[in-house]
C-alpha cells in the first residue's frame, strides 16, 4: 500500500511544553489508522498540524510526496484533507442542509445554488440524516450534530479524512452505527486517521495503530499488536500491567 500520508520528525512546542516531539508515521492509501494515546499526549496537536490549523514548531508532513506542512488550513483543505473536531463546529442558526451547502460552496467543487443543494442532500444520506435536512443545526441531537459535521467534512471531497473523537460520547446502538458508517468511509475509498478512545471502534476499524505518550510516538503496529505492546500498556495502566 502506498503511502498517501507521510509525519516525518513532526513536533510542536507551546512555551516550554513539547506538546509533539520527533513524531513520524506514514499512512497508507485507504486504510484507516487509529492514532491513540493517553489524555494530553499529543494526538489533537498532531491534527491540528495534519490540517493546517496549528504551524509544526519542526518536522514535515506531506500528502502524496507533496509537502503539505506550513501551509494554512484553507490551502490544506484544497489539497483534499478534511476533518470534525473533538468539540462540533457548527453554524447553529443555519439548517443542517445549509450547514453542509456552506461546506461545499467553501470546499474543492465550489458548488451553489440547487446544484449544492442535491449533493448535500447526498452527503445527509451517507450519514443518516436527511431526514432533519431542514431543521435548525442549534436543535440537533449531540449524535446528529456529529453527523452534520461528518457530513461537511465529506462535503470538503477529502482524500485524507481526520476524526478527533468522532465516536466518544455515543451510546452503544450508536456506537455501531457510527462504526459502520466509518467502515463504509473507508470503503468508498477515503483514507481515515482517527483519533480515538473507544477501543472496540478501534478493533473493529484499524488495520494500524499510531500510539503517542507524553508527546512521543511509542507503537506503530498492526493493531493488534500495538495494543498489547508492554510500552502501550504501561503508558495507559501504568508499571504494575506491563
Ligand atoms: N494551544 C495550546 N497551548 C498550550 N498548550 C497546549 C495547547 N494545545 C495543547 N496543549 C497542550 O499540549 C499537550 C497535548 O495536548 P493534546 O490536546 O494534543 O493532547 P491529546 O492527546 O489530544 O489529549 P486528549 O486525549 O485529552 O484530547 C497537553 O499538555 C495540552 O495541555
Amino acid at each position: 500500500m502506498s503511502a498517501l500520508l507521510e509525519v516525518s520528525g513532526l513536533s510542536r512546542r507551546f512555551g516550554g511544553l513539547l506538546a509533539v516531539n520527533d513524531v513520524s508515521f506514514s499512512v497508507g492509501q485507504g486504510a484507516i489508522v487509529g492514532l491513540l494515546g493517553p489524555n494530553g499526549s499529543g494526538k489533537t496537536t498532531v491534527l491540528n498540524m495534519i490540517s493546517g490549523h496549528l504551524l509544526p514548531s519542526g518536522g514535515d508532513i506531506s500528502l502524496h510526496g507533496k509537502r503539505i506542512s506550513g501551509l494554512g488550513a484553507s490551502r490544506i483543505s484544497k489539497h483534499g484533507v478534511a476533518r470534525t473536531f473533538q468539540l462540533v463546529r457548527a453554524l447553529p442558526s443555519l439548517t443542517v442542509v445549509e450547514n453542509v451547502t456552506v461546506a461545499l460552496a467553501f470546499g474543492r467543487q465550489k458548488l451553489w445554488g440547487v446544484a449544492a443543494r442535491e449533493r448535500a442532500m447526498g452527503f445527509l444520506d451517507q450519514v443518516g440524516l436527511a431526514h432533519r435536512a431542514d431543521h435548525l443545526a442549534e436543535d440537533l441531537t449531540y449524535i446528529d450534530q456529529k453527523r452534520m459535521e461528518l457530513a461537511r467534512a465529506l462535503a470538503a471531497d477529502p482524500e485524507l479524512l481526520l476524526l478527533d473523537e468522532w465516536l466518544a460520547g455515543l451510546n452503544p446502538t450508536e456506537l455501531q452505527s457510527g462504526i459502520g458508517l466509518i467502515r463504509s468511509l473507508g470503503s468508498s475509498g477515503i483514507t481515515i486517521l482517527m483519533v480515538e478512545h473507544v477501543m472496540e471502534a478501534i478493533r473493529a476499524l484499524c488495520s494500524q495503530c499510531v500510539i503517542m505518550n507524553a508527546g512521543v510516538k511509542i507503537a506503530d503496529a498492526p493493531t493488534a499488536d500495538a495494543l498489547s505492546d508492554p510500552a502501550v500498556i504501561t503508558a495507559y495502566l501504568g508499571e504494575q500491567h506491563a
